[in-house]
């Protein structure tokens, strides 16, 4: 696991990057310009627990394709779940909080991850315990409103001019950041490289 000092802001960006692609780094390069972080821990799970393993490439290779993409000396590469057996983000982020003592840590994720994210294990707990980023993404602009967590946390919502403090608030906090927008998906990669 990469290590971060007392007063660190970091953005913890978790994903499957099967293949990771140009989408993936516009959103990183967002969340460290956006939210003023120190770093951004670019995590590959070793599968998402909602998600079939029969298109997966090997955890190697997704870290190796993600290092070569992540240009930014501020991402830190990191496939350290799998290492330490964990899968659900619920477990990361406690294994993460307790490793890093006094980090202001933040969850980055794109717009479609908010529809789904009330299906996530303990989401509740990950909303009452990190502030969350959430970055624009083609097709889930609007929908993010009627996710059942923006409903359920519309108190918690941050203005997004305020999304360079968000790393320093007391969750529940979230914010949603409109910018530039990529329309790239690993499905897609995928699907254009098997026809
Ligand atoms: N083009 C994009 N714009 C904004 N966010 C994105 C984009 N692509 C991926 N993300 C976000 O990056 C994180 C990791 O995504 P993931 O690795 O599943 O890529 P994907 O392109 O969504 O893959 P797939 O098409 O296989 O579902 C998720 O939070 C996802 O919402
Ligand atoms: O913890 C969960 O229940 C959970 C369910 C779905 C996705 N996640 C995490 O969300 C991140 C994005 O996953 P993905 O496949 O959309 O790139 C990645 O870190 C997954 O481990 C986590």
């Amino acid at each position: 696991m990469p290590h971060a000092g007392r007063g660190v802001a970091v953005g913890l960006f978790g994903g499957s990057f099967n293949p990771p692609h140009a989408g993936h780094a516009l959103v990183a390069e967002i969340a460290l310009r956006r939210l003023a972080l120190d770093q951004l821990w670019w995590m590959v799970t070793p599968g998402n627990p909602l998600k079939s393993t029969r298109e997966l490439a090997p955890l190697s290779e997704r870290l190796q394709q993600s290092e070569q993409i992540a240009k930014n000396p501020k991402i830190k590469v990191t496939a350290f779940e799998a290492a330490h057996h964990v899968r659900f983000t619920a477990d990361t982020l406690a294994l993460v909080k307790a490793r890093n003592p006094g980090v202001d840590f933040v969850w980055i994720m794109g717009a479609d991850s908010l529809r789904d994210f009330h299906r996530w294990q303990r989401w509740r707990q990950i909303v009452m315990t990190f502030p969350i980023a959430v970055i624009d993404r083609p097709g889930a602009t609007l929908s993010f409103l009627s996710s059942v967590v923006a409903k359920t946390f519309d108190y918690a919502r941050v203005d997004e001019g305020d999304a360079p403090r968000l790393a320093r608030m007391k969750a529940p906090a979230w914010t949603f950041i409109h910018g530039p927008r990529s329309s790239l998906s690993s499905s897609a990669i995928r699907k254009a490289t098997k026809d």
